[in-house]
């Protein structure tokens, strides 16, 4: 087989390593570089199927006594992978884009919001170079609105808009905590940085090793939630 969709280093070293997809090697790169999922931490994972990053995501905890917290929420139902994840990983089938606030805070550790807030979602890619960076645009938007809420800053319900079923204003994530949003890459991306900068302490792009080089995915990192 070759072609984009082709088995790769990266597909092979997942099969071996027991990752459900080749993806994982994305979250690890990040959790190399920028540490962004402590010990114990809380984390909310956005588009989890099939399960990669719920198991880099478990792994990055420690051990089961340092507690701590996976959620991942996505479209399709997903198994939990049986590898590296254990009893702190839960998922649940639900559309991001109709979810609120005060729901997701609920599935958070005692209710208090997430330390990590993950969003690897992404649209069904039409080949339509604008119409799939727009839809990236609408959920890297919903997630960023998720995390941090809206009227957190003078000009957040102009960048975010508002939900309107969703009267929460506040976000569910941390003080202190942090960020990752996949966007496919067009004008409009530069936009996203510009508005995080304002609110995170770091805010950096990355595009991961394992991205095939076909894809305009580029992840935005926004660590320490002012
Ligand atoms: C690239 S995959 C995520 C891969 C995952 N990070 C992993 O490593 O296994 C993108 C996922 O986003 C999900 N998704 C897209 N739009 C969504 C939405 N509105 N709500 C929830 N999930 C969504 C898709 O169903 C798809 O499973």
């Amino acid at each position: 087989m070759s072609g984009p969709w082709a088995p790769d280093f990266f597909w092979r070293e997942a099969q071996r390593l027991g990752y459900v997809a080749r993806s994982a090697f994305k979250l690890l790169q990040m959790q190399k570089q920028f540490k962004l999922i402590g010990a114990g931490a809380s984390v909310l994972d956005l588009g989890c199927a099939p399960g990669a990053w719920l198991q880099v995501a478990c792994r990055s905890l420690g051990p089961l006594e340092k507690g701590g917290a996976v959620v991942g929420i996505d479209l399709k139902k997903v198994h939990i992978p049986s590898h590296h994840c254990d009893s702190r990983v839960k998922t649940i089938c639900a559309d991001v884009m109709n979810l609120r606030k005060d729901q997701a805070r609920a599935f958070s550790p005692q209710g208090m919001g997430f330390s990590v807030i993950l969003s690897d979602m992404c649209p069904i890619v039409s080949g339509i170079t604008t119409k799939d960076a727009a839809l990236s645009c609408e959920l890297g938007k919903r997630a960023l609105s998720l995390a941090i809420g809206n009227s957190s800053c003078k000009n957040t319900s102009e960048f975010l808009d508002s939900f309107e079923d969703d009267t929460s204003e506040n976000g569910v994530l941390r003080r202190g905590g942090n960020v990752v949003i996949k966007l496919l890459e067009s004008k409009d991306t530069e936009a996203f940085a510009k508005f995080c900068k304002q609110r995170f302490r770091n805010v950096s792009w990355l595009r991961p090793k394992a991205t095939r080089s076909s894809s305009k995915e580029i992840y935005l990192i926004c660590q320490g939630l002012r």
